[in-house]
């Protein structure tokens, strides 16, 4: 139960099995915390969670590319297949990378990671912050000035266990495009865990999501995945028509996330966009090395925690991780004596969001639940200039 780089049916350890047996029976009764879940070594992985938010942007120019584009249901377009392309980096990367899929390093509150994509887009900046430990809840915002597209969202999870690990996704993503003073609603899938008893596990996506536009589009996603009698793994079906009149699209978008899919118009059915994987590759993310990094950048601060897991030394590991989140406590109990919250470096809390409450209302979708999210967070433009002058 080592990773076998998705070759199902390797020999697998005896004392791998009998420890992913124990961990299957534990997560039956686990409370809805997936930090609290105490995964087995091999399934560990040395990266944090914060870090998960680079997935929205790992291709800048199909990122960027809608705010080039006059024509507003092409728009709305060129952002469903932005949107379609970011899930296989979401969703399917680590288990494409290590063989399956693995527990991610829970954050600590203000844990940030911070980059940026340098290609023929320009620079695209990421910041993501935990502005949450309890519960966990991740806020990011991506953004390209040249081409004038924003993207910012937080989200926190809620994890159920009936026959496998069910996670529903708390929170949403907003595309902002400056040209057109546009706004996109991103709504966030739910998902599932699959091969739990083969003991390479990988996501596959729920039901469906949304993209509402503030120029009168909605996008539907419907996915399924591989069922026992026919269907192939990780496939979906979107369709994009004008709000409200869903049996007539304008475009429709097929395929498999982790693959190929194809965009037609919905009328003449010609194809009209393509993507694959395969031949779009990704643009690396740049960082800061190390030793520059602020004592709050992941990657310093979980450095040892995350050497220790590559090294297989999970006492180290244990140890390590225990120092951080010691101080953690420390730093709350302080905060607490003193009456202050942790600053965010980046997001503020707000009591409403407008353009959210607006577009979500045409989805037909409830209100924000802060309590689930710890607050309705935005990103603090002011903040992040001061931060990132730093
Ligand atoms: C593998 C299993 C045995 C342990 C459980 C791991 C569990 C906590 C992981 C597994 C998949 C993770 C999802 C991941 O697929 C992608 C995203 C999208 C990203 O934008 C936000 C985080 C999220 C939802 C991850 C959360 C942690 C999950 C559920």
């Amino acid at each position: 139960m080592t990773s076998n780089n998705g070759k199902e049916g390797a020999a697998v350890p005896a004392q791998a099995k009998s420890s992913w047996s124990s961990f299957l029976k534990s997560i039956a009764s686990f409370n809805g915390d997936l930090a609290s879940l105490t995964a087995p070594p091999f399934i560990l992985s040395a990266t944090s969670l914060v870090e998960f938010s680079s997935y929205w942007a790992e291709h800048p120019s199909i990122f960027v590319a809608p705010a080039a584009e006059k024509d507003p249901a092409k728009r709305a377009m060129l952002v469903l297949k932005w949107f379609l392309s970011t899930l296989k980096q979401q969703y399917a990367s680590r288990s494409e990378k290590l063989g399956s899929e693995k527990k991610p390093l829970n954050p600590f509150l203000g844990e940030l990671f911070l980059g940026k994509w340098e290609d023929e887009a320009g620079t695209t900046q990421l910041v993501s912050e935990q502005v949450s430990h309890h519960p966990p809840v991740t806020a990011y915002c991506i953004w390209n000035e040249k081409a004038g597209v924003r993207l910012q969202g937080y989200n926190a999870q809620k994890a159920t266990f009936s026959s496998t690990i069910n996670v529903k996704q708390i929170g949403h993503a907003i595309l902002h495009i400056d040209e057109f003073n546009e706004d996109y609603l991103i709504t966030l899938p739910s998902l599932h865990i699959e091969g739990l008893i083969t003991g390479y596990p990988y996501v596959e996506l729920n039901r469906n999501s949304y993209i509402q536009s503030s120029s009168g589009y909605t996008a539907k996603i419907d996915y399924s995945g591989k069922g026992w009698i026919s269907g192939k793994k990780n496939t979906f079906s979107a369709v994009l028509y004008p709000e409200g009149k869903e049996k007539e699209p304008i475009y429709t978008a097929d395929g498999q996330w982790t693959d190929e899919f194809t965009i037609k118009d919905a009328k003449t059915k010609k194809v009209v966009d393509q993507y694959d994987p395969k031949v779009t590759k990704t643009t690396p993310l740049t960082i800061a090395p190390i030793e520059e990094q602020d004592e709050m950048e992941s990657r310093r601060a979980w450095k040892k925690v995350a050497d220790a897991i590559l090294k297989g030394d999970t006492e180290t590991a244990g140890y390590e991780k225990s120092i951080i989140e010691n101080r953690q406590r420390e730093m709350r109990k302080q905060e607490k004596e003193e009456g202050r919250e942790w600053e965010r470096r980046f997001f503020k809390r707000v009591p409403h969001h407008k353009v959210f409450e607006g577009l979500a209302h045409k989805l037909g979708e409830q209100k924000i639940n802060e309590e689930l999210t710890n607050g309705i967070w935005l990103f603090d433009e002011e903040k992040a200039r001061k931060a990132l002058k730093a």
